[in-house]
C-alpha cells in the first residue's frame, strides 16, 4: 500500500500495514475534552512573525493541496506558546469532509467542525532541515485552526482563486505575497498537546496549538476545496475528486492536554 489515502483500501484504518507508527503512544488528531484540559498559567500566548514574501509556491499533493514557505532562512517564524526557540514556517495545508458537517482532525468535546488549517512549522533553532527535525520528538509545532461556514473568507480566496491551477495531483502554480496570519482567529486561546503528523509517515514530533475558536468560510469555498482532484491529469483510472482528507481521532493514551486560557 504505497500509494495511501483516505478510501477504504488504503486509508487510516489500514494505514499500520505500513506505518506501524500507526498505533503508537503519541498520534494525533485527538478529541480535545475541554473539562480535562489543564489551564497552565505559565504557558505565555504563542507568536507568528511571518514575512509575506515566504510564500512561494501553491500545490496539489493528492492528499491535500498546500502553500510551500522558503524556509532557508528565519524569515517567517512561530514562537512562545508550548515551545522553546523559535519554530521556521514551512507549509500550511488544509483538511476538510465530503459535506459540511464533518471533515476537520481534531474534535472539541466530541463536536466536529467541517474542516482544519493546519500551519506547519519545524525548530531550526535545534535541527538543519524540516525532515531532519521531523524525526525529533521536538522538532515540528503545527497551528491547528478549526473552519466553521459562516461568512465568505476574504483571505482564504486568494487561495482558493488558485485552485484552478493546481486542479489535478502534482500540479504547482506560483503562490507569492501571502501572510497565513490573516487566517488567524482574533482570539489566540489555545489548547496545546504533544502529537505525531496526521498522515503518513506518522512521525511523533508535532508540538500541536489548536486554537479555540474558529474561522469562517462560506458553504462555497468549502465546496471548492472538494473540487480538487486527488489523481493526476492523465491518470487511467478514472478521475476522482479529493472529497476527503481527515484522520479519525487517536487514543489520548495518557495525554495532558493544556490550556492557555481559564
Ligand atoms: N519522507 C521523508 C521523511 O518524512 C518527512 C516528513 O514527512 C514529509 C511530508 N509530510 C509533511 O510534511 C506533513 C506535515 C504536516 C502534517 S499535519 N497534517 O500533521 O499537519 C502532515 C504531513
Ligand atoms: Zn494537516
Amino acid at each position: 500500500m504505497n500509494n495511501w489515502g483516505y478510501a477504504d483500501h488504503n486509508g487510516p484504518n489500514v494505514w499500520h500495514e505500513l506505518f506501524p507508527l500507526a498505533n503508537g503512544e503519541r498520534q494525533s488528531p485527538i478529541d480535545i475534552i475541554t473539562t480535562a484540559a489543564i489551564h497552565d498559567p505559565s504557558l505565555p500566548p504563542f507568536n507568528v512573525d511571518y514575512d509575506p514574501s515566504s510564500a512561494k509556491v501553491i500545490m496539489n499533493s493528492g492528499h491535500t493541496f498546500s502553500i510551500e514557505f522558503d524556509d532557508g532562512e528565519d524569515k517567517s517564524v512561530v514562537r512562545g506558546g508550548p515551545l522553546h526557540g523559535s519554530y521556521r514556517l514551512r507549509q500550511l495545508h488544509f483538511h476538510w469532509g465530503p459535506c459540511d458537517d464533518y471533515g476537520a482532525e481534531h474534535k472539541v468535546d466530541g463536536r466536529d467542525y467541517p474542516g482544519e488549517l493546519h500551519i506547519v512549522h519545524w525548530n531550526s533553532e535545534k535541527y538543519s532541515s524540516f525532515v531532519d527535525a521531523a524525526q525529533k520528538p521536538d522538532g515540528l509545532a503545527v497551528l491547528g485552526i478549526f473552519l466553521k461556514i459562516g461568512e465568505h473568507n476574504v483571505n482564504l480566496e486568494k487561495i482558493t482563486n488558485a485552485l484552478d491551477d493546481i486542479n489535478f495531483k502534482g500540479k504547482q502554480s506560483s503562490f507569492t505575497n501571502f501572510d497565513p496570519s490573516c487566517l488567524l482567529p482574533v482570539c489566540k486561546d489555545f489548547w496545546t498537546y504533544p502529537g505525531s503528523l496526521t498522515v503518513p509517515p506518522l512521525l511523533e514530533s508535532v508540538m500541536w496549538i489548536v486554537l479555540k475558536d474558529p474561522i469562517a468560510v462560506s458553504s462555497r469555498q468549502l465546496s471548492r476545496f472538494r473540487r480538487v482532484f486527488s489523481t493526476t491529469e492523465t491518470d487511467e483510472t478514472e478521475s476522482c475528486y479529493m472529497a476527503k482528507n481527515y484522520r479519525p481521532v487517536q487514543p489520548l493514551k495518557g495525554r495532558n492536554v493544556r490550556a492557555s486560557f481559564l
